[in-house]
């Protein structure tokens, strides 16, 4: 190869290698150049980012020295297409979505213009409050498009509001006062109350809102005087809690729901602070109410006061001009917050909300406002309310329930405790079904004050709630024990039951048991100190089961009611602890004495037809006055009565009613017509047992010794009645030939009464024998000898009125045999029995059966019925325990030693037939027995 071929193409590959290398270094060169510039571009597009596009994209100056340089527009340009790329699906639907929800949601004055509703009544639904609440209007200035959207807060139930200024607190004050009318002017007046209170300024606070203070709408406390706010609240919520919150709702908005009305009205309580912490304890209680208080409608609106509690607040922070930001709307929104109306405009609405709240209040409330709009929608699970009167125009309410099961109601002679137990009851009755409750009522006045609720004759209408009334039961006492008894049985049959589901309440038993009936029981006793009359038995023992009623029946669902007049009778009260502990709700009516706690004298300054109701076992702080409708006038509760009484239940029957003043009629007694042939061993009615189910005082006439009656006492009625009324309830049992009746009548004075049942029985189809004094002694010995030869075929009933009449002729002695008829007598009362022939036999005193029987054991006399004898007369015929009874007109005392422990109170019945003599003993028997006496 030549020299100069092997240089050129050295040179040319030099020349390869140096364009080579210049060529990669440029794009080396290249390559950094790029990088340096996306560098740029995202040094500019940090700095716009920290600086916001928006500002960036208006005051670029601020972000970069040169902001015509390529890097910055490049970086600006993609900033702003991201954003609006992120805004897009906002600029499109946000704000006008968010404008109809909040027309859908905040109807009338909760977003509305001023101009729409200012100075018109509100008559918002107070069970479904709006949430959310106008203030102004918010944008986003850095949204590409800059809409409006409206700018709500919630307010009431939902959620406290915490406002903060520049230190400037009165420029919050068109906020506030904007928000409070919107709230005031949307429910009907009254249901809003307001208290505020100014760290700064001693008046003049929200000075548009002043009218209200007149109507006590607006409460403006004094600078010095927060702690005074502060207990006011306090109490509200202690209150509303222990008493409102009890059931199964935890929210005064939730029970207002469910009862499609509101109890409580929303309070909002206003506090300008200088932006200074509270004092320790004051802070502390503010924030207790911060926390419980809006499940009461107790709402807090505070300006400039540092709080730590945040949960519940929602925040608004003034920014100059009218303008805020709110955590509702986030830290981008700004509010142009709502101009107030003029100032006349928003007082002239306070006034005409306070003069209509006046109006309202002083508007006088009638029976009709105590009822529902809507009859029996309420259950009684968790506890009965009602209300009972008015406060101001506003509904008192009464609680039975866990926390208050039982009512004591006092006051005087005529002060109104009846006409309050009407309105009481008849607001319950309305709003529940007799499924919910039922009612016993008991009243030992004189009179007949619930007699209404029973079927007159010229009314045939009920309560339907009522299961039992007792009237004129003021010497009937036994009634009370037995309504009593009653009550601790149903206690036990609940507690069993309940037992069964392994829960311990009625509540829970209810829920457990859903298809079960269990109302609660409502028990009235008015004037129930007669029950503590005397120091006997009857008082022994009504405090016993009053003492358990009152303690178990709270979680059993009985609930007393217990009313007097009487002073004496409620301090006897007070010496029974147990008992009176109970008793949480206090019904005082005017000038009533020691119903309240010692120190609360409120019941002596309450105008007439007034009551103090208080749920705090009358302690002070638990008062509430109401006014009292009148529920006895025409038209009140009578009408109500009609009302329930068409919607009762099929089958729905009449309140059984005890009236004291009256006799059981034979022929319409359950236990007499329901008597039948196919019985068993027979049983001889003889009158009525005082006891809720009105049952028959009856005896067994089975084949056993003993089984004899003994009717004893002077007074012809009562006795006559019940040797009838044992005569004709044991025909009803056998059919005609089956029994035999041998009837004895062995006075002239009763001559009558003897041929009548006669009559009736032979009217029947019976056997009947009737003998007279000079046929009685043959007779007896027929009998006697009749029983020695065997048992009788038929049973054989030997009904001997006044038997001590014929004593003389019985004593006779046959002159050959010695025998007397007395002797038969004794045989057949002593053998009788076991061969089918019974005794039924009156005497007109104990000694004058003693007399018959002789020396012998009284064993011969297995049950008796005596009317008008004393007690420690009878112990002998009581298995010599010691009888506690003084005799009163047409009552009896009646045992039966096969089945009774201790002899019972009896009522003779009415036969029917002639109407009944007035009580009395014939001159005749009264000689005698006074000379007995003298013996
Ligand atoms: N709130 C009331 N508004 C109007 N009148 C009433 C009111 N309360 C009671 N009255 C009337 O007062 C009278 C006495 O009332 P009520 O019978 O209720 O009193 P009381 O305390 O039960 O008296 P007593 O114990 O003597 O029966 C009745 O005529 C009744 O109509």
């Amino acid at each position: 190869m030549k020299r100069s071929d092997r240089r050129r193409r050295i040179e040319s590959a030099f020349e390869h290698l140096r364009s080579s290398i210049s060529a990669a270094l440029g794009a080396a060169e290249n390559a950094h150049q790029r990088v340096l510039d996306t560098c740029a571009e995202q040094e500019h597009a940090l700095r716009i980012a920290q600086f916001g596009t928006a500002r960036a994209e208006r005051e670029p100056e601020q972000v970069t020295d040169d902001p015509a340089d390529r890097h910055f527009q490049v970086a600006l340009r993609r900033a702003l297409a991201e954003r609006d790329e992120t805004f897009r699906e906002w600029t499109e639907q946000g704000p006008p979505a968010l404008q109809e929800l909040v027309l859908g949601s905040s109807p009338g004055s909760a977003s509305g213009e001023f101009g729409d509703w200012l100075g018109t009544i509100g008559d918002g639904d107070t069970a479904h409050p709006p949430e959310l609440w106008r203030i102004g209007t918010a944008t986003v200035p850095d949204a590409p498009r800059s809409s409006a959207f409206p700018a709500v807060v919630p307010a009431l139930d939902f959620a406290h509001l915490r406002i903060t200024t520049d230190e400037v607190p009165d420029t919050a004050e068109p906020l506030v006062q904007n928000l409070l009318l919107r709230l005031l002017s949307h429910f009907p007046p009254g249901q809003v109350r307001i208290h505020s209170w100014d760290v700064a300024r001693l008046t003049g606070t929200l000075p548009d809102l002043h009218p209200l203070t007149s109507a006590d709408l607006l409460t403006a406390h004094d600078p010095t005087q927060l702690g005074e706010m502060l207990d006011v609240l306090s109490d509200h919520v202690k209150r509303i809690h222990r008493h409102a919150l009890l059931g199964e709702h935890t929210t005064v908005r939730e029970l207002a729901a469910a009862q499609g009305k509101r109890s409580e009205p929303w309070r909002i309580a206003v506090l300008f602070g200088n932006g200074q912490p509270l004092r320790e304890e004051q802070q502390q209680q503010l924030q207790r109410i911060a926390r419980n208080g809006l499940a009461c409608g107790i709402q807090l609106i505070t300006v400039d006061l540092p709080m730590t509690v945040n949960s519940t607040f929602e925040s608004i922070t003034l920014i100059g001009e009218n303008r805020a930001r709110t955590s509702m709307t986030g830290p981008e929104a700004v509010v142009a917050l709502d101009d107030p109306p003029s100032r006349g405009e928003a007082a002239k609405t306070c006034s005409k909300i306070a003069a209509e709240f006046e109006s309202r209040r002083a508007r006088v409330r009638t029976f009709d406002d105590l009822l529902p709009d809507e009859l029996w929608q309420c259950h009684s699970r968790s506890e009965l309310q009602a209300p009972v009167g008015f406060d101001e125009g506003e509904e008192v309410w009464v609680r039975l329930g866990d926390a208050s099961p039982h009512t004591l109601i006092g006051g005087p002679s005529g002060s109104g405790k009846t006409n309050f137990l009407y309105g009481m009851l008849g607001a319950m009755a309305a709003r529940y079904s007799p499924d919910e409750l039922e009612l016993y009522l008991l009243d030992f006045k004189e009179g007949v004050s619930f007699a209404q609720f029973t079927p007159g004759r010229r009314d045939p209408s009920w309560l339907p709630h009522a299961k039992l009334v007792g009237v004129n039961v003021n010497t009937d006492r036994e009634f009370g024990l037995a309504l009593l008894r009653f009550l601790a049985d149903e206690m036990r049959r609940r507690a069993d039951k309940a037992k069964e589901y392994e829960v311990t309440k009625l509540e829970e038993l209810r829920a457990e048991d859903p298809e079960g009936r269990w109302p609660r029981i409502v028990a009235v006793i008015d004037e129930f100190q007669y029950l503590f009359a005397d120091r006997d038995p009857v008082t022994a023992q009504a405090t016993k089961l009053l003492e358990d009623v009152a303690r178990r029946g709270r979680s059993q669902g009985i609930h007393l009611v217990l009313a007097s007049q009487d002073v004496s009778g409620i301090e006897a009260f007070w010496g029974k602890p147990a008992i009176f502990e109970q008793f949480i709700l206090r019904i005082a009516l005017p000038k009533a004495r020691r119903v309240l706690t010692e120190h609360n004298h409120a019941a002596m300054e309450l105008p007439r037809w007034h009551a103090v109701v208080n749920h705090e076992s009358g302690v002070k702080h638990g008062n509430e006055i109401a006014r009292i409708p009148d529920a006895t006038a025409r038209d009140t509760f009578h009408q109500l009565q009609h009302q329930l009484w068409e919607r009762r239940a099929a089958g729905s029957q009449p309140p059984r009613l005890f009236d004291g003043s009256n006799l059981p009629k034979l022929s319409s007694m359950a236990d007499y017509r329901t008597l039948t042939t196919s019985a068993g061993t027979p049983r001889a009615l003889l009158g009525q047992v005082i006891d809720v189910e009105g049952t028959a005082a009856a005896v067994r006439l089975s084949r056993s010794p003993g089984r004899n009656i003994a009717v004893i006492g002077s007074v012809r009625e009562d006795t006559t009645s019940a040797l009838g009324a044992a005569a004709l309830s044991l025909s009803r049992q056998h059919e005609p030939g089956k029994i035999r009746f041998t009837i004895g009548a062995l006075l002239d004075d009763v001559d009558a009464e003897a041929r009548a049942v006669a009559e009736d029985l032979r009217g029947r189809g019976h056997e009947v024998d009737v003998v007279g004094l000079d046929e009685v002694s043959a007779t007896l010995d027929g009998i006697a000898a009749g029983i020695a030869a065997g048992a009788a075929e038929v049973r054989h009933c030997v009904v001997l009125y006044a038997v001590d009449a014929a004593q003389t002729t019985l004593e006779r002695k046959d002159p050959v045999t010695r025998a007397c008829a007395l002797d038969s007598l004794r045989t057949i009362l002593k053998q009788g029995p076991e061969s089918r022939v019974h005794v039924i036999g009156w005497w007109r005193s104990v000694q004058r059966v003693k007399n018959t029987l002789g020396m012998g054991p009284v064993d011969d006399i297995g049950a008796w019925v005596a009317f008008d004898v004393h007690g420690q007369e009878l112990s002998t015929f009581a298995a010599g325990q010691p009888v506690n009874w003084s005799p009163r007109s047409r009552r009896g005392l009646f045992f039966d030693r096969s089945v009774h422990s201790r002899p019972e109170v009896v009522l003779p019945f009415d036969l029917g037939g002639a109407p009944p003599v007035p009580a009395q003993r014939t001159t005749e028997l009264a000689a005698e027995l006074w000379e007995e006496a003298g013996d």
